[in-house]
Order: structure tokens, then sequence, then C-alpha cells
């Protein structure tokens, strides 16, 4: 079985902790490998390499930077099947999203490579005679990025890119629950001929390699995916050295219905933005609410819709729709979540329980829930699971204000074919991103920003790369 070491300076190196970290593969329960738990050691070895490298790589001109990252992009299409197979092996993501995320990382290594030639600052007219005021913008240092479990590939990818090409190194931390994929991507990245320390990979726990990794005076930027809780912490030792965060954290989507909606648009952006990977993404549809004159076809609708979702293995499943949860403890509280609403009175029209055909793995049914109330926790917390509750609204205000009511602020949708109806959602909507007829998904030259919980900073386009750079003003008199 294979036992994956940290990547430090350019070479794959053994850490001293004793202990591992297996990675399961969550449809089978089979151990695929194995990590190190990690020490604060390596985080410090990790970060002193990043730092020593960071002088030559920032003088190196952006476009010399770019082609390092185009040499990534690349040796990611020439292993796309492997890491696909690796990706959906180590946290049951189907198949055919696993290719999508690998091949929209190279993608993202392209689209940043093209920053090169982009990075711009700007002349400022001066009050005094002779005198320019310069605005430059100049990388910050050693960037973090800490990685999430769900779209881990493409996540890394958000933070390697940006931060190199804005001429940052890097220290990337992938999640304990899936790092194989990113790790077998450090692999390739030995072939690439790229400065040892400016890119290192330093597995672990977040409570130990995670905080020392954010608590060290070395680091410049911190961008970490995940729950509120690890930013949480983060932010606390973050403040040591007063470092920058950058965080996207968990979500609640609202999803609005109105009467004059297109029914199927609706419903078919709504499933389809639950099921992808189990619904165990941020900006998934978490909550829907239904114009009370369709209410009741709406929710018939989605029943069947949700009962006719297809699970299968990850990998070997030629019809899957989707599969297993990531591992038992999202499964627990999924399952937990889901009884608790039981309890104060949600009614399951579909759902609620574990797929009888599978012996092994961590599964559970697509469910629907309906009798929910407003303040309740199916309705304010975040599941992370195919879990639908579904409301009813009479007026539109009505939904902006339910739709509101939340401490989470990253995606919202609303559905109608009123010009009006949209407007005033999209205007009174809190939340970093509003989808208008569609599924809730980014596009790479978007801005991936949370609102109140969900974060703070952003990723992706021109605005999340200039979150790798710090702004210096430079005050020129002349004589
Ligand atoms: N917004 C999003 O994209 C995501 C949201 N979530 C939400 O979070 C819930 C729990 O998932 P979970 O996997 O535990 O997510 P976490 O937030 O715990 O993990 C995300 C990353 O943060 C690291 N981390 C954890 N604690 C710290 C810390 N003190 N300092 C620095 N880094 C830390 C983790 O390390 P490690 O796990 O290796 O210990 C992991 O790499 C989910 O059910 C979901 O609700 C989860 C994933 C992504
Ligand atoms: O769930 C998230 O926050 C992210 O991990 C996710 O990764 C791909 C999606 O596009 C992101 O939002």
């Amino acid at each position: 079985m294979k036992h994956y070491k940290q990547y430090i300076n350019g070479q794959f190196v053994d850490s001293k902790a004793t202990s591992v970290i297996e990675i399961l593969n969550p449809c089978t329960e089979e151990v695929l490998s194995t990590i190190t738990t990690g020490t604060v050691e390596d985080a410090n070895n990790a970060l002193e390499a990043a730092q020593a490298a960071q002088p030559a790589w920032e003088a190196l001109p952006a476009i010399q930077r770019a082609a390092f990252l185009h040499k990534m992009a690349d040796v990611i299409r020439e292993n796309r099947v492997f890491l696909a197979e690796t990706l959906s092996k180590e946290q049951a993501k189907v198949i055919g999203l696993a290719q999508v995320e690998i091949d929209v990382t190279a993608d993202y290594f392209d689209y940043n490579a093209g920053w090169a030639r982009r990075i711009e600052g700007e002349i400022i007219q001066s009050d005094r005679e002779k005198e320019h005021i310069y605005l430059h913008k100049v990388p910050i240092g050693v960037a973090v990025g800490i990685c999430p479990w769900n779209f881990p590939f493409f996540v890394m990818a958000r933070k390697v890119a940006a931060s190199l090409i804005t001429g940052n190194t890097c220290v990337i931390k992938p999640s304990s629950e899936a790092p194989n994929t990113i790790m077998e991507f450090a692999d390739f990245i030995q072939k690439i001929e790229l400065p040892a320390g400016v890119l290192n990979f330093v597995c672990g726990a977040g409570r130990t390699v995670g905080n020392a990794l954010s608590k060290s005076p070395i680091t410049g930027i911190i961008s970490l995916t995940g729950s509120v809780s690890a930013g949480q912490k983060v932010i606390s030792a973050a403040a040591e050295n007063i470092t920058k965060v950058s965080l996207e954290l968990g979500g609640k989507a609202p999803a609005i219905v109105c009467a004059d909606a297109n029914l199927d648009l609706a419903l078919n952006s709504i499933v389809s933005s639950k099921v992808i990977f189990s619904g165990q993404v941020c900006n998934c549809a978490e909550r829907v609410y239904v114009e009370d004159s369709i209410y009741d076809e709406f929710v018939e609708k989605l029943s069947k819709k949700m009962s006719e979702v297809i699970i299968e293995d990850a990998l070997t499943g030629t019809n899957a729709d989707m599969s297993s949860l990531v591992s038992k403890s999202q499964l627990d509280k999924i399952t937990e979540m889901v009884e608790f609403a039981k309890n104060e009175g949600a009614e399951v029209l579909v759902g609620g329980n574990r797929p009888e055909q599978f012996d092994k793995g961590y599964f559970y049914n697509p469910t629907v829930l309906t009798n929910c109330s407003q303040d309740s926790q199916i309705i304010q917390e975040e599941v992370f699971g195919p879990v639908l509750p579904v409301m009813k609204f009479n007026t539109l205000d009505e939904a902006i204000a339910m739709s509101n009511d939340t401490e989470f602020g990253l995606t919202s949708s609303i559905f109608s074919e009123n010009f009006n109806n949209i407007m005033k959602a999209t205007n009174g909507l809190h939340f970093g991103e509003t989808y208008v007829n569609r599924e809730h998904f980014e596009a790479i030259q978007g801005f991936h920003a949370g609102w109140k919980k969900s974060g703070v900073g952003g990723a992706d386009g021109k605005h999340g790369m200039e979150e790798y750079l710090h702004t210096k003003v430079v005050y020129a008199k002349y004589y």
C-alpha cells in the first residue's frame, strides 16, 4: 500500500511523526494509502523552504512563472485518467465528475498563467508639482493553502495557481480525508523542474500542521477552504502575527422558486445542485422556498426526481448520479440532522435513510423534507449532504427575508420568468453569489466569495488573483 511522504524543498521526505492516517475508499471501506499525522517541524521546514525560494521566484519575470503553470496544466492533462481514478477512489466522487474536476484544474492553471502580462499597477495624479504617485502590486511572500476534502484537487489549484503567478511561494496542506490526488500531483511537479521550495506539500492534522502553518511569522497569507469552525481557528492563529486570511467556509444556500418560474428548469437545476457530489459542496442548494400556488406540484415533482437518482459505486458504476458520502462521520452527521428534523416535526417525503443495496460504505439516500420551520436546525445549519428541506412562501419579500435569515452568505438562486422579480431578488439577497435560472456553480473567471460566516476574501478571476498581492504606494518626487 502506498504511503505518501511530505514534499518539502523539492524532495519527498519522511516526517518524524510516528503515527499515520489511513485513507479509505468510502464506497468499499478498503484502505487505499496512508499519510503521516505530520508535525509542527514538518510545517516549519516547508515554510522555511518556501521563504528561502521566495526572492528568486519573485524576481523571475511573471511570464516565466507562467511557463511553469502551463507545465502543471500539461502534466495534469497527460495523467488525466489516472488522476481522475485516484480522486474518484479516495472520496467517492462519481468518475465523470472526478474527470471534470481534473480537467477544469488543468484549465485553471492555464487561465491563471494568462495573468502574467496583466498584473497591473496605477499611476495617480499628485497634488504636488513634479511628483508621481505609483501604486504597485507586489507579492505578499509565502502563501499557505489549507484544502478541504470535497473538491481537493481543484481547490488546491485555486491556491497554488494564484499564489505562484503573483510571485509568491506556496505551502499546501491537503485535507486528511482526501490527500492522494494532490500528493500524486506533487510527484509530477518533481518532473517539471520547478525551483526547489517554490511549492511544498505537507500532510497532517489541521489542529497541528494547519495550526502551525497559520500561526508562523513566515506565513504571508493563509487561504483556507473548509468549515466555519476551522476558519475561526485559523483566524485566531493568524491573529498572533496579524497575517492576512482568505477564507471560503460553509454555506446554506437558498433557492427561491416563484410561481412564474420555468418549473422543469428549476427542478433540474435544484436537483443537480443537490445531487452533485452527494450534496457535499458549499454552494449546493441547501433549502428551497416555493411560492404557495405551485408548492404542491413542485414538491411532488421534486420527490419523484430525487427518488429516481441512481446511487452506485463511484468508480465502477456506469449510470451513477451520486455515490457514497465521504466518510462515516459525514454519514453520522447527516443522519443525526435528519433524525433531529423529524423530531422537530419535519415530514420525510423521500429518503431519510440508507440505501439497502450496499453492505459497505457511507451511502445515504436523496432526501426531501417538508413541514420544517424557519428557525429549525435543518433550515439554519449546513447539512452538506443530499437532503433538501422545502418551505412555502406567499410574497417574494417574504422569500427574500427567509433566505437572508441565516448566518451564512455564500450562494443563492432565484427561478422566475419575471424581470422585476429577478431584479428584486438579486438586489435583496445578501449573498456573495446569486444564480438566476440556473444551478449553483461558479466559473473560474468569476469571484467565489462568501459574506457573513461564509468567509472573507475570495477566489477566482482577477479579484481572486489580487488576493495574493500587496499594494505598495511610492510617492516619487523629482526636480
Ligand atoms: N466550504 C467548504 O467547501 C467545506 C465545508 N465543509 C463543512 O465542514 C464540515 C466538516 O468537514 P471537515 O472535513 O471536518 O472540514 P474542516 O474545516 O475541518 O477541514 C478543512 C481543512 O481545514 C483543516 N483544519 C482543520 N482544523 C484546522 C485548524 N485548527 N487549523 C488549520 N487547519 C485546520 C483540515 O485539516 P484535517 O481535516 O486534515 O485535519 C482540512 O485540511 C462539513 O460537514 C461541511 O459542513 C467541509 C469541507 C469543505
Ligand atoms: O465547496 C466548496 O467550497 C469548494 O470546495 C468547492 O470546490 C469546487 C466548487 O466550485 C467550490 O465551491
